[in-house]
């Protein structure tokens, strides 16, 4: 049975519409992620989630719980990452560990919280003081500090150097390995691919597809993207005249072919024989966004 269930969600601010009809289910013991650009409706979504903002319409379910009729049983079983700017900036690490565990009424033991996320030798430190890794890690540690079922993560590695992104991912996946079902927002193409079991992908309000990263790329498995700069300049309408060629753009010096089939085999031929040499020839993979581009025409990057 779903821990996690959204069903037909909507979420109106004024006469704009946030959230126009999201439903999704969430097994236990997952990493579900919710991806999609800027603006699409993520952060809502989670709130409504978390109790955070009434919903114009649908239900949700969490734990059985509806968010809005008992938010007190909520919170006990659910926990939310803090934005730092929620946090007392003068409270030492061990006086908002005491405080935070202090709201539960089975905690778990914050001590071996403040260890798994490496921060035991902060323990005398003011928050304002943290960097902005430890400040991240510490607000990961406050969304556990219940011993929750669920986990809510908004933009967790915003703002983090990528080593400290890649240790923050171990960390979740360690939390996901003790139990815990983590609901993930992010725009990381990256993070999405690598963290989540299952992801929805959400454009505009609405949710695009829902599938694990591998079956959201398998949609759009025929794509391929060769990436090479041209030894002598070439008319583009010899390569978009082919059948394998679905796109051809020019990036700086280089130039982006797209296409189906044997691709790499149609563009080759035709370059040489226009002698033209393919240099620095390169065949990419399919990735999240080529899926999103495929389901929605946009690209989640250019926007995050
Ligand atoms: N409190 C609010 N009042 C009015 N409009 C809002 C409010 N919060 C969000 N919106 C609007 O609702 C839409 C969805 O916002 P939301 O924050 O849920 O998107 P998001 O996908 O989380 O984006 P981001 O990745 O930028 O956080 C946006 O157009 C946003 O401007």
């Amino acid at each position: 049975m779903a821990i996690i269930e959204v069903t037909d969600l909507v979420k109106r601010y004024g006469t704009h519409t946030a959230v126009g009809g999201v439903s999704f289910a969430v097994e236990p013991g997952e990493i579900f992620g919710i991806l999609g650009p800027n603006g699409a409706g993520k952060t809502t979504t989670v709130e409504c989630v978390e109790g955070l903002r009434r919903p114009d319409g649908g239900s949700i379910r969490v734990c059985g719980i509806d968010p809005q009729r008992d938010r007190g049983e909520l919170t006990q079983r659910l926990g939310a990452q803090l934005q730092a700017s929620e946090l007392p900036e003068k409270l030492t690490v061990r006086e908002v560990m005491e405080l935070y565990s202090s709201f539960y009424r089975a905690p778990a033991d914050w001590r071996r919280l403040i260890e798994m996320l490496r921060l035991e030798d902060k323990l005398g430190t003011q928050f304002r003081r943290l960097s902005g890794g430890q400040k991240q890690r510490l607000s990961i540690a406050l969304a556990l500090v219940g011993d929750p079922e669920v986990a809510v993560l908004d933009e967790l590695t915003t703002g983090l150097d990528p080593q400290a992104r890649r240790d923050t991912w171990e960390l979740i996946e360690s939390i996901r390995d003790r139990g815990v079902t983590v609901l993930l927002v992010t725009h990381f193409m990256e993070e999405a691919e690598r963290l989540c079991d299952r992801l929805a992908l959400i454009d505009a309000g609405r949710v695009v597809a829902v599938d694990s990263p591998a079956g959201l790329v398998a949609t759009v498995n025929d794509t391929q993207r060769l990436r090479f700069k041209p030894s002598a300049p070439l008319d583009h309408a010899l390569l978009t005249e082919l059948p394998e060629v679905t796109g051809v753009e020019r990036a700086g010096t280089q130039l982006v072919v797209t296409g189906t089939g044997n691709v790499l085999h149609a563009v080759t031929t035709v370059l040489a024989r226009n002698q033209v040499i393919a240099a620095d020839l390169r065949v990419e993979q399919t990735t999240l966004d080529d899926a999103f581009v495929a389901l929605t025409g946009r690209t989640l990057e250019e926007t995050s």
